[in-house]
């Protein structure tokens, strides 16, 4: 039986978090290594195992691999969460790389003195309300079916499924205006796989708190 994929990055969500996401939807079990300690990012960078001195890094089918973009798009080909075709395939890449950019600026908000992070946090509600949320309830409209590509399960549902419930954590009612993606939300979250990594006891992360951030901040010397 091939080793289970190994993930090393902070025990949070970060960069990280939309691989776990990929991994638990694809159904897939995947072991975790947190970076606790500078020595322990160090000794990783000595053994070379950063191509760019940066995590996450995730060791699957032989290979070290980094950059979130490029593990995602390999997980997604991989378990056939990508499109049918090479069109499919670039509209679902679209997508999920317009909610990786809304749940990044989540992630870097976190590093901001508290009256910048609480401004930019407002930012990404108001950019989820007027940006991304509308893109993706006129896709569903336009289309009718129950997934954005192909009417077929794919990491871009994945994806917008992490975002949303991202930004429902900073605005409960963030989805008022969008009644389509009230439906997505649950049809998508009661997929088994999903079902069970939003049950508490998964792998799933915590939003990120001051004890995550001040480990990051020390083993990264940022
Ligand atoms: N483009 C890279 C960026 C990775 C990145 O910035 N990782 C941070 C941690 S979240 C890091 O390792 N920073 C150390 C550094 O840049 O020196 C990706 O998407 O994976």
């Amino acid at each position: 039986m091939a080793a289970k994929p190994k993930l090393w990055y902070f025990h949070g969500r970060g960069r990280m978090e939309s691989i776990r996401w990929l991994l638990a939807a694809a159904g897939v079990e995947f072991e975790e290594e947190f970076l606790e300690t500078r020595e322990q990012y160090e000794k990783l960078q000595k053994d070379g195992r950063l191509l760019f001195g940066q995590v996450p890094l995730v060791e699957i089918d032989g290979m070290e691999l980094t950059q979130t973009r490029a593990i995602l798009s390999y997980l997604a080909a991989k378990y056939n969460l990508h499109g049918k075709d090479p069109k499919e395939t670039v509209r679902i890449d679209m997508y999920a790389d317009g909610t990786l950019d809304l749940m990044l600026m989540v992630a870097l908000a976190a590093f901001k003195p508290l009256e910048e992070k609480e401004e930019s946090l407002a930012l990404v509600v108001k950019k989820a309300k007027t940006r991304y949320f509308p893109v993706f309830e006129k896709i569903l409209k336009d289309h009718g079916e129950d997934f954005l590509v192909g009417n077929k399960f794919s990491w871009a549902d994945i994806q917008l499924l992490e975002a949303i419930l991202m930004v429902e954590e900073l605005d409960a009612s963030v989805l008022c205006d969008f009644p389509l993606l009230k439906e997505f939300k649950t049809r998508i979250s009661n997929i088994p796989t999903i079902k069970k990594f939003l049950q508490p006891g998964s792998q799933r992360k915590p939003p990120p708190d001051n004890h995550y951030v001040e480990v990051v901040r020390n083993v990264l010397q940022l």
